[in-house]
C-alpha cells in the first residue's frame, strides 16, 4: 500500500500519461532538478501542473494540509511498557505503509524516485517546468534537508501560558522550525488559574488519557490538541494545573508540588507520540524530543530508564535546551521513590549540596536534580547563546553543575535565540498607538511621547528615556539599578520599570515612583501590551543582569530601534556591540556593553548613551537603524537546530 503523498503522485502520473503529449525530457537535466519535481508530484503540486497541459483540473477542495507521517510510522504500533496502561488503548490501527525499504525522509525509496522522475518529465512542459523550478529553487532555500517528528517539552509557551523568556522561545521556535517543513509537536501543562484559560479555547478534548504511575497512586492526565502555525500543540491537564496564581507559584512562593506537577508532563510528553493520533497518525518512536529546563528533564531519564529496556524509543534522541541554570527543579532526595523511577537510576538524579549550602550539622545536603538528570542522560545539550554555554562551564557560571557541564563538552553547543517577528514588529504591532520601520521612524517619536503621557510623565521629546522590563530578581541586576537610581535622578532624565516578583523591589519600586514624580515610574505586575509600549517608546533599555542566558528584551529593543545598555555577560555580550564611532560603516555598534557589573560602570555607560543621544543625533539615528536593520529572526537559529538534530541522530543514544 502506498503512503498518501505517493499514492498522490501516482495518481497524477497516471492521468498525465494519458493526456499529456509525450516529450522527451533532455538527457542532460541535472537529477537535482527531476528530484525537485519529483518533490512536486509527492506534494501534490502536479495537479496544477497537470490542469495546463489540458489535465482535469484541480479539484476545488484541494486536501487539507498536513504533514506526511514520518518514515517512522512504518513501524508496527508501539509496544508500550507495561507500566503504563492507557486507559484508552492505543489504536493499532496499521498506519499505511510506503515499501519496506523505503527511506527517512520525505522522498521515499531513491530508485522510486528515479523512475517517476523520469516518466514525469517525459510528460510535461519542459520550459514551463524549468521557470517553474526557478521559484521552487528560491522556496526551497528555508526548508530543511532532512525533516524530522520533534516533540518540544516545555512549562510554557506563549501565547497560552507565559511567564518569560522561556515561554517566547517555546512559543515561536517551534513554528519556525515547522516552517522549514518538520512535524512538530508541543506538550505543556492545561494551566487554568482564571487569566490564561482562554488562551486554551481552541484546544480540544482528544480522547485519550493514560494514568501515571508515581507518587504512591496512579494520577489520570488528558491530552488536549489545537493545530494552529502547523504546529501540533499538545496541552496536557490535571487538576494540579488549576488553580490561580502564575504558572509555577503564588503570593505565598513557589507551589509546593512542583515535582510532582512536573513530573506528571514528562510522563505525558514520552505517551503523546506514541498514543496520539494528530491529524491522523502518530509522531512514533522515531523522535527528536526538546526538553525545555528543569520541568522536561525527567524526559530523558524515561527514556533510557523506562523505554528502552522494553525496547521502545530506541530510534528516538533527545536534546536539552538550557535557558536557565538557575531553576534546577532540586527536592529532598526521599523524593525520589515518589518518581516512579527504577531505584538503580538514582545517580542520574543524585545530588550533593556543598557543606555550605546544609542547612544543619546533621544535613547530608543529599537531594535529587532534574537538571542534572538530563544532563548526564539526554543526547545533545544546547545553551541559548555561544556565550553562556561557555559560562555553564564555569565555576562562576555553572551553578554547580559546571564540571558535568564541561565532561559534556563535545555534546554541549551555545544558540542564539531567534524572536518571532510576528508578534515584535513596529510596523505592525497590535499593541502600539502608531507605526514605525527604519525607514521611517516617525511613528517612534510619537510612540514615546504616547508612553509619558500614558505614564503621567512630562511629555518632552529631547529628554532621555530609559526603560527596564523583566522579572525582578536577582538575575536581572535590579539591586544595581536601586543603587544607581538615587545619582542618576540628579541628571534630566525619565525612567520606567516595568516587573514583578521579589516583594521588596516591588515595594521599591512604589516608593522610588513617589520620590521622584517627574522622572520615575514603576509598574509593578506582567503586563505583555505594557511591555511593548515600554520597548517601542523608550529611546534606551537597561539590562544589568548578573548573568543572561540570552536575553530577549534586548532583541526586542533592537528591532525597535531602542538602544540597549547591557551588562557584559551571557547573551547579551553575543548580541550586543558597544558603539565605536570610528568603526567601519555598518559595524559602528548597537549600543553599550559595559564590564565590570558595578554601579559606576553601569552609570558610565548609560551616561554615554545620554549623551549620544542629546549631542550626537546622526550617530543616535545610525545605532537605531543599525539594531532595526539587523536580522532577528529564528531562521539562523533553526538552521543551527536541525544540524544538532542531524549529529544527535547520527551517533547511538547516548544511553541505551
Ligand atoms: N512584567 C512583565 N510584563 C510583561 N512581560 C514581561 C515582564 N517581565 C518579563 N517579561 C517578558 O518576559 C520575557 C523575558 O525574557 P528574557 O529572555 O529577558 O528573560 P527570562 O529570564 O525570563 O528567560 C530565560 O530564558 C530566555 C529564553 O531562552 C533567555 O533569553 C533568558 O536569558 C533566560 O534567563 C520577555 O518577553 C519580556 O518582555
Amino acid at each position: 500500500m502506498a503512503t498518501p503523498g505517493v499514492g498522490l503522485g501516482a495518481a497524477c502520473l497516471a492521468a498525465a500519461a494519458s493526456v499529456a503529449p509525450r516529450r522527451r525530457a533532455d538527457p542532460a537535466a541535472p537529477l537535482a532538478r527531476r528530484a525537485r519535481l519529483l518533490r512536486r508530484v509527492v506534494r501534490g503540486r502536479c495537479v496544477a501542473e497537470l490542469s495546463r497541459e489540458g489535465a482535469p483540473a484541480a479539484p476545488s477542495q484541494p486536501p487539507v494540509p498536513r504533514p506526511l507521517p514520518s518514515a517512522d510510522q512504518q513501524l508496527p504500533p508501539p509496544v508500550l511498557p507495561s507500566f503504563l496502561a492507557p486507559t484508552e488503548a492505543p489504536a493499532p490501527t496499521p498506519l499505511p505503509l510506503p515499501d519496506a525499504d523505503a527511506g527517512v525522509g520525505e522522498l521515499g525509496p531513491e530508485l522510486d524516485i528515479q523512475g517517476i522522475a523520469e516518466d514525469y518529465i517525459d510528460s510535461t512542459d519542459v520550459a514551463a517546468s524549468e521557470q517553474d523550478s526557478e521559484i521552487m529553487d528560491a522556496k526551497e532555500q528555508s526548508q530543511a534537508k532532512v525533516t524530522r517528528s520533534i516533540v518540544f517539552v516545555t512549562g510554557e509557551a506563549a501565547p497560552y501560558a507565559k511567564s518569560g523568556g522561556l515561554g517566547d522561545v517555546c512559543g515561536s521556535l517551534p513554528i519556525a522550525l515547522a516552517a522549514r517543513g518538520h512535524r512538530v509537536m508541543v506538550v505543556m501543562p492545561r494551566y487554568l488559574n482564571g487569566s490564561s484559560d482562554k488562551n486554551y479555547a481552541k484546544a480540544f478534548y482528544t480522547g485519550k488519557n493514560i494514568k501515571i504511575p508515581c507518587f504512591g497512586g496512579s494520577h489520570e492526565v488528558t491530552y488536549f490538541h489545537e493545530y494552529r502555525d502547523n504546529v501540533d500543540w499538545v496541552f496536557v491537564d490535571h487538576p494540579s494545573y488549576h488553580r490561580p496564581g502564575s504558572l509555577y507559584g503564588d503570593n505565598f512562593g513557589a507551589f509546593g508540588d512542583n515535582q510532582f506537577r512536573y513530573t506528571l508532563l514528562c510522563y505525558a510528553a514520552c505517551e503523546a507520540p506514541l498514543i496520539l493520533e494528530l491529524g491522523g497518525y502518530i509522531y512514533g518512536q522515531n523522535c527528536m524530543f526538546v526538553v525545555n529546563d528543569w520541568h522536561a528533564s525527567l524526559v530523558p531519564v524515561l527514556l533510557a530508564a523506562k523505554y528502552r529496556p522494553y525496547g521502545v524509543y530506541r530510534d528516538s534522541r533527545s536534546t536539552l535546551v538550557i535557558h536557565n541554570l538557575a531553576h534546577q527543579g532540586v527536592e529532598p532526595a526521599s523524593t525520589y521513590p515518589d518518581l516512579g523511577l527504577p531505584p538503580e537510576w538514582y545517580g542520574a538524579l543524585e545530588w550533593v549540596f556543598p557543606e555550605w549550602a546544609r542547612r544543619h550539622a546533621l544535613d547530608k545536603g543529599e537531594a535529587v536534580n532534574f537538571l542534572k538528570g538530563a544532563v548526564v542522560t539526554s543526547d545533545r545539550i544546547v545553551t541559548v547563546s555561544q556565550g553562556y554555554s561557555w559560562e555553564v562551564t564555569t565555576a562562576e557560571g555553572g551553578q554547580g553543575l559546571n564540571e558535568l557541564l564541561s565532561s559534556r563538552k563535545s555534546v554541549l553547543n551555545g544558540i542564539v535565540n531567534g524572536i518571532d517577528i510576528n508578534d515584535w514588529n513596529p510596523t505592525m504591532d497590535k499593541c502600539l498607538p502608531y507605526h514605525y520601520s527604519v525607514d521611517d521612524l516617525s511613528g517612534k517619536a510619537k510612540c514615546k511621547a504616547e508612553l509619558q503621557k500614558e505614564l503621567g510623565l512630562p511629555i518632552r521629546p529631547d529628554i532621555p528615556l530609559i526603560g527596564f522590563i523583566g522579572r525582578l530578581d536577582y538575575q536581572k541586576g535590579i539591586d544595581l539599578i536601586k543603587l544607581a537610581i538615587p545619582d542618576l535622578m540628579r541628571d534630566d532624565v525619565q525612567f520606567v520599570m516595568l516587573g514583578s516578583g521579589d516583594p521588596v523591589f516591588e515595594g521599591w519600586m512604589r516608593s522610588t515612583e513617589s520620590s521622584y514624580k517627574d522622572k520615575f515610574r514603576g509598574w509593578v505586575g506582567f503586563s505583555i501590551p505594557v511591555s511593548h509600549r515600554i520597548t517601542a517608546g523608550c529611546d534606551i533599555l537597561l539590562m544589568p543582569s548578573r548573568f543572561e542566558p540570552c536575553g530577549l528584551n534586548q532583541l526586542y529593543a533592537m528591532q525597535y530601534g531602542t538602544v540597549p545598555v547591557v551588562h557584559e555577560t551571557g547573551g547579551l555580550r553575543d548580541t550586543v556591540q558597544t558603539f565605536n564611532p570610528f568603526g567601519k560603516t555598518g559595524e559602528e555598534g548597537t549600543g553599550w556593553a559595559f564590564s565590570p557589573l558595578t554601579v559606576d560602570k553601569m552609570l558610565w555607560a548609560l551616561r554615554t548613551a545620554m549623551t549620544t543621544f542629546r549631542e550626537h543625533k546622526p550617530s543616535w539615528e545610525g545605532l537605531m537603524k543599525r539594531g532595526m536593520s539587523k536580522d532577528h529572526t529564528w531562521d539562523h537559529a533553526a538552521e543551527q537546530y536541525e544540524q544538532i538534530f542531524e549529529w544527535a541522530f547520527v551517533d547511538q543514544p547516548y544511553v541505551m
